[in-house]
């Protein structure tokens, strides 16, 4: 729970933050005096009609406002329009910050970012309000951190303005356009921004008046001083108690406020505006229109798409408008009649922002909570990879491939590791701004929750369980005999023997036999006495891998006289029959197709007897971590096919229920073997894994895919791509090497044309085709003609005797075109223009 900044003047209560999942755009409009002109105007006309007609707007009371005039419009527009607050001619900014929003720009000061915006009509009073505001906020801001003796504060400054579409830095005099970037951490950055270090509260002030000075000001028929850009300024507060004795260990809060004057939509027929203004006034109205559509779409909810990137401005507030900010819009508009229908279109803007409420922050939750648990899965995975090596018949090579392997793990656990923390971070920052109760969101199963602590990945009880059903999956290796126990056939023996984390209880399922089978059957023990990572890593080193022949024939095995033999040992088997299991599968180890179907994908998983809560929950613990769709495929098939009463979804549910509901018929419904998507889905998915580790494929591509991997039948034809993209990466080394080949024959091809001519001749040649004179540059043209014209080695040596003839007869009257029979351009910038041009000529 956050705590509470409270202050004499105000107070940031949690209930504000509680309420704060199903929290609305804080909607406030002022409505300024007339102006000087508007009255001279309305005088004028007062001569005609009246005097009052000039002001069309009544604010009747703190929350409503109606339109008074003109019964004929009344028909098609409302008349009267309520929002959070109103504020009438007669009111201050003072009023306006302190009845609203105040406690929003105050959030800040809770670790709770927040953004402020003024919209308006041009001259409507938008950088009167917002400059008021910032300034109130400013002050009590400073007045707050002054009264903090345990916190230690600092505050950080940002300025930029969107001036024709670009971005500006207000605290740079260079001017540069800015780019932004998404970061999928901070979401939409300002690439190369200046961010000030503020001394103290007049550093501050100072700096936006710099900012004010460097903004985009030019005087239109409405405004001496309209304001030509989007201004954001940005407000950094970080603080963390301060350390000293009994103090509460420095939790860091870190937020930032947005003040946001936007630029203001204007009539060109009203502001007169023609050249520079004519195009700033109709940039700021192209992207005032985005914003307009953007909140129009928020405020409808539903997950249609929001057209945030259509505009930098909407980009740059996507996080205030749809994301994890607390915000307050203050819509100003000016009462005069001439300006009825600017003011109208600004009352829509703000009945639609009055919609829009924060939702989308349970949007990102939810899918920063899914991201978490996929990460948390892949740890899980790769957990179980250090204990389920696939190996090959070659046992010299086991060491070897086993160190890289593991080295290769660690990175990616690592990794992993890194980007879950972040993520988690992320989201519980997520579920605090929004008063979310986790346990409500809808991803949430306590029973998969796998509580692998950062920096701890590959040695915590966590990896301890989720690998235990993985140790069915045997490393073939023999060992030093010093290092062994001897079995009772006096086979070498390398057991599990965990005693490090695990719990007793959970030794003894950690030792397993381990056989492998290359023509006959080797049954190796393994006795290892530290589970750790650390430790397999060091056995590593020392085992000397030794293959001991011995007849497979012991009852418990199921071994295969090609391929790979895995048991369980017998303390294995008595921790499963105690767990009331009813099989133990051994995965596709069992197959004939040899060791192949043995990969470390193919996760082993058992299925209880009893659907006993308790056994169901014994199991999910044993599981957790395990991948969802890790069932044996041929017991599911059985059991789906199978026309006893087993309840599938009985089974099945306890792992995803989405997926259950989509895979597992209703009672009694019969299921066509090949409608079973589950069975093809969970086939393409480990076919993918496995191309994945074949292909050395980027944890980063894999993470996207996690979500393909719930098992939804639309996501069918993306799996496809997958896999057939995967497949042609398979072999695209091959091609690469004869890619490189073919270059390197080409490349020997070109020197020894060069070789064939006199320095004149070359240079005489060079000249007229552009070709650079430096040798490597020359190389490289000279190859790329004669590459233009090859495709493969046979047609080299071809295309080098035309290459050769043409260089050798330069009184050839015939364009590249003629020569070489086709159209290739040369990268050459001279010689492309003079190709187009047909200037080029070999006289
Ligand atoms: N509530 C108010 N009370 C008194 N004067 C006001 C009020 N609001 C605005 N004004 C005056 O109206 C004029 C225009 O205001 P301002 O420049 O803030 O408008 P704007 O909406 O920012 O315009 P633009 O979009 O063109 O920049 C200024 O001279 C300002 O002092």
């Amino acid at each position: 729970m956050m705590e509470s900044i409270s202050g004499d003047e105000f107070e940031i209560s949690n209930e504000q933050e509680s309420t704060a999942q199903d929290e609305k755009i804080f909607v406030a409009v002022r409505v300024r005096p007339l102006n000087g002109k508007e009255i001279a105007k309305g005088l004028i006309m007062g001569k005609l009609h009246s005097f009052s007609d000039t002001s069309d707007w009544e604010c009747v009371n703190t929350t409503t406002i109606v339109f008074k005039n003109n019964p004929s419009e009344r028909s098609t527009y409302p008349s009267a329009y309520t929002f959070d607050r109103v504020y009438g001619c007669d009111s201050s900014t003072k009023q306006v910050y302190e009845e609203g929003v105040k406690g929003i720009a105050l959030s800040v000061l809770n670790g709770i970012n927040s953004s402020i915006f003024a919209y308006g009509q041009t001259s409507s009073g938008k950088t009167y309000t917002m400059s008021g505001i910032t300034d109130y906020a400013i002050a009590d801001i400073y007045d707050y951190i002054s009264r903090q003796i345990d916190r230690e504060f600092t505050l950080k400054f940002s300025a930029i303005e969107i001036y024709n579409e670009c971005v500006r830095d207000l605290l740079s005099h260079d001017g540069a356009q800015l780019r932004l970037l998404d970061d999928p951490e901070k979401g939409i950055v300002v690439e190369k921004l200046t961010e000030a270090n503020l001394r103290d509260c007049n550093h501050l002030k100072e700096l936006i008046s710099v900012c004010e000075a460097e903004r985009q000001i030019g005087e239109t028929k409405l405004n001496e001083m309209s304001s030509r850009s989007h201004q954001i300024l940005r407000l950094m507060v970080e603080s963390s108690a301060c350390e000293y004795e009994g103090s509460d260990s420095g939790r860091t809060l870190a937020a930032s406020v947005n003040f946001v004057d936007l630029a203001g939509s204007e009539r060109a027929s009203q502001t007169l505006a023609a050249g520079t203004r004519l195009k700033e006034g109709s940039h700021i109205n192209r992207s005032l229109l985005t914003l307009g559509t953007v909140i129009r779409k928020l405020s409808k909810g539903g997950y249609s798409h929001i057209p945030y990137r259509n505009s930098k401005l909407t980009r740059i507030l996507q996080n205030s408008l749809g994301g994890n900010a607390r915000t307050a819009i203050v819509c100003t508009m000016s009462p005069a009649h001439s300006h009825v229908e600017q003011s109208r279109n600004t009352l829509l803007f703000a009945s639609c922002a009055k919609d829009v409420s924060t939702n989308a922050q349970v949007n990102l939750v939810i899918s920063d909570k899914a991201l978490v648990k996929q990460l948390q899965q892949e740890l899980a995975r790769l957990a179980n990879e250090l204990k389920t090596f696939h190996v090959s018949n070659d046992s010299t090579s086991l060491i070897k491939q086993m160190k890289l392997k593991l080295e290769k793990m660690e990175k990616e656990i690592e990794e992993l590791t890194q980007q879950r923390d972040l993520a988690e971070s992320r989201l519980d920052h997520l579920i605090r701004v929004t008063g979310t109760d986790p346990n409500s969101l809808p991803w949430v199963d306590p029973s998969q929750e796998i509580t692998i602590s950062p920096g701890d990945s590959y040695n915590d009880q966590s990896i301890e369980k989720t690998s235990r059903i993985a140790n069915n999956n045997i490393i073939k290796v023999s060992e030093d005999s010093s290092n062994d126990n001897r079995n009772i056939d006096g086979t070498s023996s390398i057991g599990y023997n965990s005693t490090s984390n695990s719990e007793n209880s959970h030794k003894e399922d950690q030792n397993i036999e381990k056989k492998l089978c290359i023509g006959k059957s080797i049954t190796i023990k393994e006795t290892r006495v530290d589970d750790s990572y650390e430790s397999l890593k060091e056995n590593t080193k020392d085992i000397q891998i030794m293959v001991e022949q011995s007849p497979c024939s012991s009852d418990s095995e199921i071994s295969d006289s090609e391929g790979i033999c895995l048991t369980r040992s017998k303390s294995c088997n008595e921790f499963t029959m105690n767990a009331s299991y009813e099989k133990e599968i051994i995965a596709e180890s069992t197959d004939n197709n040899g060791p192949e179907t043995g990969n470390q994908d193919d996760y082993i998983q058992t299925i209880p007897k009893s659907k006993s809560e308790a056994d169901v929950k014994t199991i999910d613990q044993q599981n957790s971590g395990i991948p969802v769709m890790d069932l044996d495929e041929k017991e599911l098939e059985q059991k789906i096919n199978s026309s006893d009463e087993v309840d599938v979804s009985d089974e099945l549910s306890r792992f995803d229920p989405e997926l259950v509901k989509k895979t597992v018929p209703k009672a009694n419904e019969f299921i066509e073997p090949e409608e079973n998507w589950f069975m093809a889905f969970e086939k393409q998915r480990r076919e993918i894994i496995k191309l994945w580790h074949e292909c050395n494929t980027p944890l980063i591509h894999r993470t996207y895919f996690f979500l393909l991997f719930k098992g939804d039948k639309s996501d069918s034809v993306y799996m496809e791509v997958e896999l057939r993209r995967l497949s042609f990466l398979k072999n695209a080394p091959s091609r690469v090497t004869s890619a490189r080949a073919l270059n390197r024959e080409r490349i020997m091809l070109s020197k020894k044309l060069l070789k064939k001519f006199s320095s004149t001749q070359r240079e005489i040649l060079f000249r007229k085709w552009g070709i650079p004179l430096d040798s490597r540059q020359r190389r490289v043209q000279l190859s790329r003609l004669v590459w233009t014209k090859t495709n493969d080695i046979d047609h080299i040596k071809e295309s080098a005797e035309i290459v050769a003839k043409l260089v050798g007869m330069v009184e050839l009257n015939q364009t590249p075109k003629e020569l070489f029979g086709l159209s290739f351009l040369p990268k050459t910038d001279h010689f492309k223009t003079s190709f187009c041009r047909g200037t080029i000529s070999f006289t």
